[in-house]
């Protein structure tokens, strides 16, 4: 068996060595050096004490594009340069696909998704997806926001309560966001009552597999798992099929995953099938409904579509709850924009009560300027996805905005690549250009977003932002995430005041999502403890 692996081993090597001589080669792009054949600077990066720490380093030094080595040898282009950025997830449709490794992964946990559909059925996907995220649908939702966001106010006033000081307690606020965020996905997406936020779940299956599924499975990923992931690139995507089979704690435990959510959505069709009441708004009711309208060919098959309800849980709910857990901490740092934020509450309340309305229209929380200038902010110092993996499905050539100068002194514009060249798309190196940005990008200054002369959105979804990813394969809920954020915010700013807690320091950790950790503490896993604090 060793001796069979070791084979493999050196024929793979060997047919790298011949492959990059027939290939372009980034040697004369600058970027770190390597620390080892195996891994290059893989290890490194993710070892890194932060998320981005590196990245920001980096680009500091080379500029917006640099080389960095992967695992055995393999040259990676990593930019945060917005033409090509621009190039590569707008202009260039489905031309540069996502990189096996992370497509491979996603299926581990997703399976036949949205997310890792390749270019033809990915439209498939995403056409009969549409429905469900439109803005008219979009408004139905509304109300579950704000129900949820003040059942989860009244568990913190409780909390409060409990706590040994009257004017406030220290409380982690991204697992309760976290379990109230889920049950807006269970009643949203599926019409289904998880029930988390207030009995804990306990007794749900489904809630059980998914608890800290990435902090066990990509934290801490060992060199061997790195390497071994680097090298399905070269392997057929039939054979990549059986990955899912592997004996390894990591592949059991998103097997386990899907096969708990794949249940789960059986259940949920199938009630939703036996049930009288017709007309269901939730996503998954729509997107059955417009599977249905397609023409045969087109259609979603059954395993498809259950796919998409395990994709839903992992893309819908932890996503929305860390980017309000990380504005949480900018605003207690920021207790003057706290402030802000409550006035234009006042404002729009009054308002909303002269037109004889008991709560804030999306239009309302549309108008209130200064709030979604502090959700922007949030979203573009914390993206919660930092980097995109991408690979260039035919040989092409990147365009730059900002020239870089080569390790042999030339300047250029632009980047001649090969078929199979990995990128990487440092989103959150992007997200703090100082070029797109301005001179204080790396600091908090929501009012940079009130700046009327400020470049108009040329790249991602929203505000400009890479946060949301870009192009076709841009995420899909953004708007849902954007109301949410809107309405839960809302609610948490109007009844709470919150202050970091003194002595402690927040590190950000790359776990799938970028997730928070106390520096000394990482035992106790992710975080965010704030001392909060009820407004009467
Ligand atoms: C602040 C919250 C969110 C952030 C920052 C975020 C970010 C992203 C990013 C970066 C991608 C691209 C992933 C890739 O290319 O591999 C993505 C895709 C996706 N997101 Fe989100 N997301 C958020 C909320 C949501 C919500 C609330 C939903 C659903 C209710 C959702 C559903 C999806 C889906 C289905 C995709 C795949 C889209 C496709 O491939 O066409 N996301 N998201």
């Amino acid at each position: 068996m060793i001796s069979g692996v070791a084979i493999c081993l050196v024929a793979l090597i060997a047919y790298i060595a011949w492959r990059n001589t027939q290939r372009y080669t980034l040697k004369d792009i600058r970027g770190p050096a390597s620390h080892s054949f195996w891994l290059g600077s893989e290890k490194v990066h993710r070892n890194a004490k932060q998320v981005g720490d590196l990245e920001f380093q980096w680009a500091r030094q080379y500029g917006p594009t640099w080389m960095v080595k992967g695992c055995l040898g393999e040259e990676v282009l990593w930019t945060a340069d917005p033409r090509a950025l621009q190039y590569v997830f707008h202009t260039s449709g489905y031309r540069f696909s996502k990189r096996t490794t992370a497509t491979e992964t996603t299926r581990l946990f997703t399976g036949e998704s949205i997310l890792t559909a390749d270019a033809v059925d990915h439209q498939r996907h995403r056409k009969i997806m549409n429905p469900a995220f439109g803005a008219a649908q979009l408004r139905t939702f509304l109300p579950v926001f704000r129900r949820s966001a003040v059942r989860l106010s009244q568990k913190w006033k409780d909390m409060v309560q409990l706590g040994d000081k009257s004017d406030g307690c220290i409380m982690n606020v991204g697992e309760t966001l976290s379990r109230m965020t889920l049950d807006v996905i269970g009643e949203v997406a599926f019409d289904y009552r998880f029930g988390v936020l207030n009995d804990n779940g306990v007794d749900n299956e489904l809630v059980q597999a998914f608890n800290n599924l990435f902090i066990d499975t990509l934290l801490n990923q060992s060199s061997w798992d790195i390497i071994f992931k680097s090298t399905w690139r070269f392997i057929p995507q039939p054979v990549l099929k059986y990955l899912k089979y592997l004996p390894y704690k990591e592949y059991r435990r998103f097997a386990t995953y899907l096969q708990t959510a794949i249940q789960t959505g059986k259940t949920i069709i199938n009630e939703k099938a036996a049930s009288t009441e017709k007309g269901s708004k939730d996503i998954i009711s729509i997107l059955v409904q417009s599977n249905l309208m397609e023409d045969a060919r087109a259609q979603l098959s059954e395993r498809e579509i259950l796919s998409q309800i395990a994709t839903l849980l992992v893309a819908g709910h932890d996503t929305t709850a860390s980017s309000l857990t990380w504005l949480l901490y900018e605003l207690s740092k920021h207790p003057e924009d706290q402030q802000r934020i409550r006035d234009e509450i006042k404002a729009a309340r009054t308002n909303a009560a002269a037109r004889g309305d008991d709560d804030l229209l999306p239009s309302d929380f549309n108008n209130m300027d200064f709030t979604n200038a502090v959700i922007k902010e949030g979203l573009r110092l914390h993206p919660i996805v930092p980097t995109l993996l991408r690979e260039a499905d035919s040989d092409d050539v990147i365009p730059l905005s900002q020239p870089i100068e080569t390790r042999s002194g030339k300047i250029i514009n632009e980047i001649p690549i090969s078929k199979g060249q990995g990128i990487t798309a440092s989103i959150c190196t992007y997200n703090r250009l100082k070029s797109v940005w301005g001179e204080d990008a790396d600091a908090w200054n929501p009012s940079r977003f009130l700046d009327s002369d400020r470049e108009k959105s040329s790249l991602g979804v929203f505000a400009n932002l890479m946060t949301f990813s870009a192009g076709l394969r841009a995420c899909i809920g953004w708007r849902f995430a954007v109301l949410e954020m809107q309405a839960v915010l809302v609610e948490l700013v109007e009844n709470f005041e919150y202050r970091f807690p003194e002595g402690v320091e927040i590190v950000r950790l790359n776990a799938g999502l970028m997730a928070p950790m106390v520096e000394g503490k990482m035992h106790e896993g992710v975080q965010m403890p704030l001392e909060v604090s009820v407004i009467a």
